[in-house]
């Protein structure tokens, strides 16, 4: 169970809603996907203009949590205003804060990730800051009160895989609130990694929507995150550098 501030979800996986071929693949996919959360775009949404496109249009909305997300923010205080439309318009408390603070690597802007995440605290959202993996930022966030961390594995939609592991499972080791690695899995071992290293979940979007079988690719996601987490639990063998025999000679009758 994924338990996010007073929410609860039996699935892992988060799934970003932007750049489907159509919405009909979409659909297919996000079934496919057992999600139970869905991320998107605030300010891609018709929520203010009816006339406009829903971007979420062939998907009965009511099966999902919607995670609302302030991309395009790029100040603490456009994180905050998106955020605070989003909730008057009816949608979860719960945001993902995403400030962006460099257009080339759209890596997230940590000061301005602090005061938006601080505000909305305080306005009484449940608080999902997309961070790089710095650590000590992990901790101030948490320090703060957020309700998850949200690390990148590597940039938005680059599909580089986990490019810090070691950064990545400090952060886990350290955090008393779930951790989702969010953004630039390219593929289903990638989402597996995350999970055997202890991530609580995984939000991903553009290995889904931009892979050639969308459907195909957000089943393995699925499966894959669920055996990553179990094979965390599990518990792994330790690496050796030297082999050791899978049948062991002691107490054979016959040498
Ligand atoms: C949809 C969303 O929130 C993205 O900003 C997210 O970070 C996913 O990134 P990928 O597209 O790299 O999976």
């Amino acid at each position: 169970m994924l338990k996010i501030g007073s929410y609860s979800f039996q699935s892992r996986l988060l799934l970003g809603t932007g750049k489907f071929p159509n919405y009909e693949i979409q659909k297919k996919a996000v079934e496919a996907s057992e999600t139970e959360i869905l991320t998107f775009a605030v300010r891609r949404m018709n929520i203010f203009d009816q006339s406009q496109p829903d971007l979420l249009e062939e998907l009965n909305v009511k099966n999902y949590t919607l995670l609302p997300n302030t991309a395009g923010a790029k100040t603490a205080e456009e994180a905050v205003r998106i955020a605070k439309l989003a909730k008057a318009s009816g949608l979860c408390d719960m945001v993902k804060v995403e400030v962006i603070g460099c257009d080339k690597t759209l890596l997230p802007d940590p000061v301005e990730t602090l005061k938006a995440s601080e505000e909305l605290l305080k306005e009484g959202f449940t608080v999902l800051p997309y961070t790089s993996d710095d650590v000590v930022l992990a901790r101030k966030l948490e320090e703060l009160g957020v309700h998850a961390i949200m690390p990148a594995a590597a940039p938005i939609g680059s599909g580089q895989g986990i490019l810090n592991e070691l950064n990545l499972s400090f952060i886990i080791e350290q955090a008393n609130v779930p951790v989702i690695v969010d953004a630039g899995i390219g593929t289903a071992s990638h989402a597996a990694r995350a999970m055997e290293l202890g991530a609580d979940g995984v939000l991903l979007n553009t290995a889904v929507s931009g892979a050639n079988d969308p459907v195909l690719m957000a089943e393995a996601m699925r499966d894959s995150i669920i055996a990553g987490h179990k094979a965390f639990r599990a518990g792994r063998i330790p690496a050796k550098r030297y082999a050791t025999a899978s049948s062991p000679k002691e107490g054979m009758t016959v040498s």
